[in-house]
């Protein structure tokens, strides 16, 4: 049997779950107040919000989740604070809620430890704070890399504000992974009708948008050996490469672009690894290894959002060779995320 390690598993706490409820019913104007409002102020933890009760799988990791895991055959969820995470909160309350999230995820990790890993959370907008939190929870937690939920109050990796993170990572050698949370305030218009707010197309659009940005903005000659993971098969990025090459290349010598050591392509290659969340499409999955090396792309479910059978059955069913099957399902993992 293949070792099955699922790599962008979302999990939260009760004390985060009270906070999101307040933003909720808060000022806050992001795209973002939908799904809180959905999963965390209603009944039914989001059942009204994609017909499926999210809440009770987020606040789970030793009932149903680790029953499903032995049914299947999954050896490992690699857990992160579910997004929007700590960012729509207050810098302080960020921080201290974070500090309790890696704390609760690093007993679970120490209580199960061949079957939970864990990303760590951190306030990106206390950047030296995050930091700190970022060599505690590696150094003292054994946690295994960091999670952030794309733009913190719309704003995105490549402001320098932020690069004490990104050093904070780099450093340790630890990938920080960028997941979805709905756009920022700048797309907020058209993705406010038919659901395009969330999953559906926003997601992709704010995590993809932040991908370009960093390479584009020069952030992986700053820091040449950081390692970026994107989920969603690489929220389409992969597919944009050969243009997003072109564009960037002709935008560069026109003056437009920031002038880059190397181009887009090398970056995505060398600075990023991509994860099959929520797209179990067997095309999209040997386009993206035969477009970037198999060695950069790693399985993952993206539970309780999608089901853990479908995608065991997806990847399980996948024609490809043994090496790319150990791959695939947990060499890449246990490289980029410091599993044993
Ligand atoms: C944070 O809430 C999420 C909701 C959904 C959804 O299917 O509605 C998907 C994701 C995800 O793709 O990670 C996350
Ligand atoms: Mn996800």
């Amino acid at each position: 049997k293949v070792r099955l390690i699922a790599t962008e598993e979302a999990w939260s706490i009760p004390e985060v779950a009270a906070e999101l409820k307040k933003v909720s019913n808060g000022p806050s104007q992001s795209l973002d107040k939908l799904l809180v409002k959905g999963i965390y102020d209603q009944e039914g933890g989001g059942a009204q919000y994609a017909g499926v009760n999210f809440l009770d799988g987020l606040l789970d990791a030793e009932q149903a989740r680790l029953r499903q895991m032995d049914e299947l055959g999954i050896d490992m969820h690699l857990m992160a604070l579910t997004a929007p995470g700590v960012q729509m909160f207050d810098a302080d309350t960020a921080m201290e809620l974070a500090i309790v999230a890696n704390d609760r995820l690093a007993a679970l990790c120490r209580k199960y430890p061949t079957r939970f890993a864990g990303l760590a959370s951190f306030a990106p907008h206390s950047p030296k704070r995050a930091a700190k939190e970022m060599e505690r929870a590696i150094n003292e937690l054994g946690l295994n890399g960091f999670m952030i939920n794309s733009h913190t109050y719309d704003e995105y990796l490549d402001d320098p504000k932020f690069w004490p993170i990104l050093e904070a990572a780099e450093a340790m050698g630890r990938c920080i992974y960028i997941h979805p949370r709905a756009a920022s305030y700048g797309f907020k218009g058209p993705l406010q009708d038919y659901g395009m707010d969330s999953a559906m197309w926003g997601y992709g659009m704010e995590v993809g948008t932040h991908a370009v940005r960093m390479m584009a903005g020069g952030v992986f000659d700053e820091f040449p050996n950081l390692k970026i993971c994107i989920g969603h098969m690489g929220e389409a990025v992969p597919f944009w490469l050969w243009r997003l090459n072109f564009m960037n290349s002709r935008a560069q010598l026109a003056g437009r672009s920031k002038k880059t050591k190397r181009s887009m392509a090398e970056y995505f290659h060398d600075n990023f690894v991509i994860t099959t969340s929520g797209v179990e499409d067997p095309l999209a999955l040997r386009y993206s290894i035969d477009k970037l090396g198999v060695e950069n792309v790693l399985w993952a479910i993206d539970y309780p959002y999608q089901p853990m059978e479908p995608a065991v059955k997806f990847i399980e069913d996948f024609a490809c060779t043994d090496a790319e099957r150990h791959a695939l399902c947990h060499g890449n993992a246990e490289r980029v995320f410091h599993i044993s």
